[in-house]
């Protein structure tokens, strides 16, 4: 049977677009996208998040120095912020179909659904493919209580035209921990409110619990063993939360921020023989579905790996490389790193500090507070933190978690170590810049 394309990837975000760039000049390739072009990441997440974050931590950056000569008064103005978020955020989705239009790859926006294993209904069209790559993404979870449609999500705090005074957010994971800081340090009232009594599920507890200490000393208040049971709107367009304790809230915005769901609703997965479970579309380790001719990637996927831009790309481009019979080998990932934007950031790598520490005869865990090191001492971050987890066999480093200012730049530095397998004795040949996060590398291996 001749089918319109080779491949036809849904979703275009950062995983079907390195599907269909990869593809590219190989196959004739059709993405389609059913909302903004780019996906989650440089419209409503990463990216737009990371703007805001660099400000508000240009602020606390002040603060820090506040004691070393450096004199500010520094606040956030939101509708100013917003509009530089705004001068990336609006050029995204026309760039993106732009590059894909000189690219010469077929794209059409319209959303897809499916009506058998090889045919899609995109808009009012019928397309087939003899390959089909899912790549739909994740949506915000809204938790099912009364007055639920009072819930906010992550897209419309990034898009808030101006800051509400007194703002909450429900959970206590990646979402909300980094939006709670851009809100308090921009001048809101702030309350998490979280089911249980752990922040950052997936981080060493040391060190969340500190972060929360932190966060708690900017201000934030955390609500740890408190479910919010149901919204009301009051008289004066506020938002009045119950939870299952004695206290009640009125607070001006709700934000939900329990999680992200696969976005699986509108594909009709069934006419097409791929299964699902809560946490997404199940694949094998090629990351081909139930049905034999359409894989799924990123952030729809049920999976091990942590659902991050990356890992989309990683995942889009070893997918091409299979339909390409480039590879027959399952999907391998690298030590992947994680970061929690959080003014410090928290961030990790590799092996963790749980698997070490059941594993004392394999690993050699060193807990360093670095404040006073020359590094943190001059960005003036006293709380610095720096585990780091040696291989004891080889001496090699395994995996390492920051607590720190700009842990996201020394965390890709132990990365890079740790996939290199770098030994000891070769850093000591190499010429970082001196003072840099880069020349401190040397004193975390022994
Ligand atoms: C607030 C926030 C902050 C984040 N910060 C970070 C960060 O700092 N670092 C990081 O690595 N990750 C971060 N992430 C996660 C990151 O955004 C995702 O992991 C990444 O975008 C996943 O890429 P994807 O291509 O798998 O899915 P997506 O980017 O979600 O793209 C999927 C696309 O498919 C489209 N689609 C869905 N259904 C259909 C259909 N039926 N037909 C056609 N199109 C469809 C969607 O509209 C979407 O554009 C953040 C996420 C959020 C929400
Ligand atoms: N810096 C980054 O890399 C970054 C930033 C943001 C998001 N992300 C990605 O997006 C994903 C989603 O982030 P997230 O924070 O929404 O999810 P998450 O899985 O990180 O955290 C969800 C939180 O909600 C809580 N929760 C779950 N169900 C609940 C309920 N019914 N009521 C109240 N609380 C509930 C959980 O205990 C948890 O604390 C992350 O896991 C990550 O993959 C990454």
């Amino acid at each position: 049977m001749a089918f319109d394309y080779d491949t036809i990837v849904i979703g275009g975000g950062p995983g079907g677009l390195a599907t269909a760039y990869a593809l590219n000049n190989k196959q004739h390739v059709l993405v389609v996208e059913g909302n903004l072009w780019g996906g989650t990441c440089p419209n409503f997440g990463c990216d737009p998040k990371k703007m805001l974050y660099g400000v508000v931590e240009a602020k606390r950056q002040g603060l820090r120095y506040r004691d070393s000569g450096l004199k500010t008064t520094a606040q956030i103005d939101w509708p100013k912020l917003m509009a530089f978020k705004k001068t990336y955020t609006d050029k995204v989705p026309t760039g993106t179909a732009a590059g894909l239009e000189s690219a010469g790859i077929d794209h059409l926006s319209e959303t897809a659904h499916f009506m058998d294993a090889h045919t899609l209904l995109v808009g009012t069209k019928t397309v087939t493919g003899n390959k089909i790559v899912i790549a739909t993404g994740a949506t915000p979870t809204i938790p099912d209580i009364t007055g639920s449609e009072l819930y906010q999500t992550s897209t419309d705090f990034l898009s808030l035209p101006k800051l509400p005074n007194k703002i909450g957010f429900v959970g206590g994971g990646y979402v909300a921990i980094e939006l709670a800081n851009i809100a308090v340090e921009a001048g809101a009232e702030v309350y998490v409110f979280q089911h249980n009594d752990r922040l950052l599920r997936g981080f060493p507890e040391n060190e969340t619990q500190r972060l929360r200490h932190i966060l708690a000393e900017k201000g934030i208040h955390f609500h740890m063993n408190t479910t919010v049971t149901a919204l009301q709107q009051t008289e004066t367009g506020q938002v009045r939360v119950a939870t299952d304790g004695d206290a009640s809230f009125t607070l001006d915005a709700i934000f939900a921020a329990a999680g992200r769901r696969p976005n699986i609703d509108q594909l009709d997965l069934s006419k097409a023989g791929v299964k699902a479970e809560k946490g997404g579309i199940l694949v094998d380790e090629h990351l081909k579905t139930t049905a034999d001719n359409i894989y799924a990637i990123g952030d729809v996927i049920a999976k091990q790996a942590p659902k991050l831009t990356p890992v989309s790309g990683i995942e889009g481009r070893y997918v091409a490389s299979t339909l390409l019979a480039e590879t027959v080998e399952p999907i391998h990932y690298a030590p992947i790193p994680h970061t929690v934007f959080a003014g410090p950031e928290l961030a990790q790598v590799g092996v963790t500090l749980t698997q070490a520490e059941q594993s004392p005869e394999r690993y050699t865990v060193r807990h360093q507070a670095v404040g006073n090191w020359y590094t943190y001492h001059r960005l003036q971050d006293q709380d610095a933190q720096v585990t780091t987890i040696q291989d004891k066999q080889s001496g090699l480093l395994v995996g390492a978690v920051v607590l720190a200012i700009n842990a996201e730049e020394l965390i890709n530095d132990l990365t890079q170590l740790i996939t290199a397998k770098t030994p000891a004795d070769e850093i000591k040949n190499w010429v970082p810049i001196y003072p840099s996060v880069a020349s401190d590398l040397g004193y975390f291996y022994y």
